[in-house]
């Protein structure tokens, strides 16, 4: 890309995009176009295609996506299908037709068999049964994944994906319902903490591993492949290194300053047991993760109390 490229940041206030748009700015890049859902819903084909064909992208990051936490994507396996079959089909078809000269879908690291071999390698798609909690979402993912290798392959596109495992950071889903377990424990301990309640519930067990990856090294490994990296074969983006959820609801505990105890609700599913990425395909290609578990945490949790908790408007 060059810095008067035309990108197309498709999702920009979401936790991923607005990362990616936060490091695009910084580095210089000032053709960048933007459309909230609003303004333009992806999964309505003809707006799609009006957009592209009224702004003619060069580079497009798509970070849009209907996203959400495992009781989410239990809940409502049919949106998750939905909407992410139509909003990707519709981005990188309008994208071929229109001569984008790269696109990068993100994926992410449920397209794994839940039983895959830790880490989990790229070649590991597609050779076992997946997690049920989010079969529904990984497969619309699995889907994006083989449209963009086959229009590379038919069309000569140059379509990359990238396969990021459990992300945090600013502009992240705080909504109890709905969220990933991170800014679900900074809430819930935080909340807890004002209260002075003896507990915080943690879903599940607390057995379960994650690996978990700040925003802005997502955006940074994103530029750098959508810069660096043409080929159909998917990379994995992560840190390489995962925690028990028992052990990062600690951690938070801890960043928070919350002094209760910790009480786990069994009858919340668990998901997939540990989800572990190899990161060997990116660091050959250049990259590692720089920001660590604890420093992330820590700008999560001044970014929740300079913008969400002063949100009046929290209800759940
Ligand atoms: N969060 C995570 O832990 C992980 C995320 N990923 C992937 O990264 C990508 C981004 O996720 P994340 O940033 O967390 O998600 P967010 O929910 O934070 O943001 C998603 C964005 O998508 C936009 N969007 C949703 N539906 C539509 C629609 N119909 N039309 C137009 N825009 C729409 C929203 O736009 P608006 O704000 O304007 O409504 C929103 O800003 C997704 O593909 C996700 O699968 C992968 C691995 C882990
Ligand atoms: C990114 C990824 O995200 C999802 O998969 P997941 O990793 O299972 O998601 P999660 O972050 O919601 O949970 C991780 C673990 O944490 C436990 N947990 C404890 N307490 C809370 C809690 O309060 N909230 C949540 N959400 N989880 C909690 C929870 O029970 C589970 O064991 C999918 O959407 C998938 O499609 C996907 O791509």
């Amino acid at each position: 890309m060059n810095l008067d490229s035309k990108i197309y940041v498709a999702g920009h206030r979401g936790l991923v995009g607005s990362a990616i748009t936060r490091n695009l700015q910084e580095n210089g890049y000032t053709n960048l176009v933007f459309r909230t859902s609003g303004q333009l819903d992806l999964t309505k084909r003809d707006q799609v295609d009006a957009f592209f064909e009224e702004e003619q992208p060069e580079y497009v990051f798509l970070a849009a996506a209907k996203v959400g936490g495992i009781v989410a994507n239990n809940d409502f396996p049919a949106d998750f299908i939905r909407d992410n079959l139509m909003i990707q089909t519709n981005v990188i078809d309008a994208a071929h037709q229109n001569h984008v000269k790269k696109l990068l879908f993100l994926g992410s690291t449920c397209i794994y068999p839940k039983l895959a071999a830790q880490p989990m390698r790229e070649d590991s798609l597609l050779t076992g049964e997946l997690e049920p909690t989010n079969e529904a979402y990984a497969i619309a993912k699995i889907a994006g994944i083989k449209m963009c290798q086959a229009y590379n392959r038919q069309h000569g596109t140059n379509f990359i994906s990238i396969m990021p495992t459990n992300l945090y950071g600013p502009n992240d889903n705080f909504d109890l319902n709905s969220s990933h377990v991170l800014p679900a424990l900074i809430r819930k301990f935080h909340e807890a903490k004002l209260n002075n309640a003896p507990t915080v519930e943690v879903w599940g067990t607390g057995t379960p591993k994650r690996e978990f990856l700040y925003s802005d090294d997502l955006a940074d490994a994103a530029i750098y492949l959508m810069n660096t990296y043409n080929g159909s074969d998917l990379v994995n983006v992560g840190m390489g290194k995962d925690i028990s959820i028992k052990e990062l609801a600690e951690k938070i505990g801890k960043t928070v300053g919350y002094s209760g105890a910790i009480v786990f609700n069994a009858s919340k599913p668990d998901g997939a047991p540990r989800k572990l990425v190899d990161v060997n395909r990116l660091k050959d290609l250049g990259w590692t993760a720089k920001i660590s578990l604890d420093e992330g945490l820590e700008m999560a949790y001044t970014w929740f109390l300079e913008n969400i908790e002063k949100n009046t408007m929290m209800t759940n």
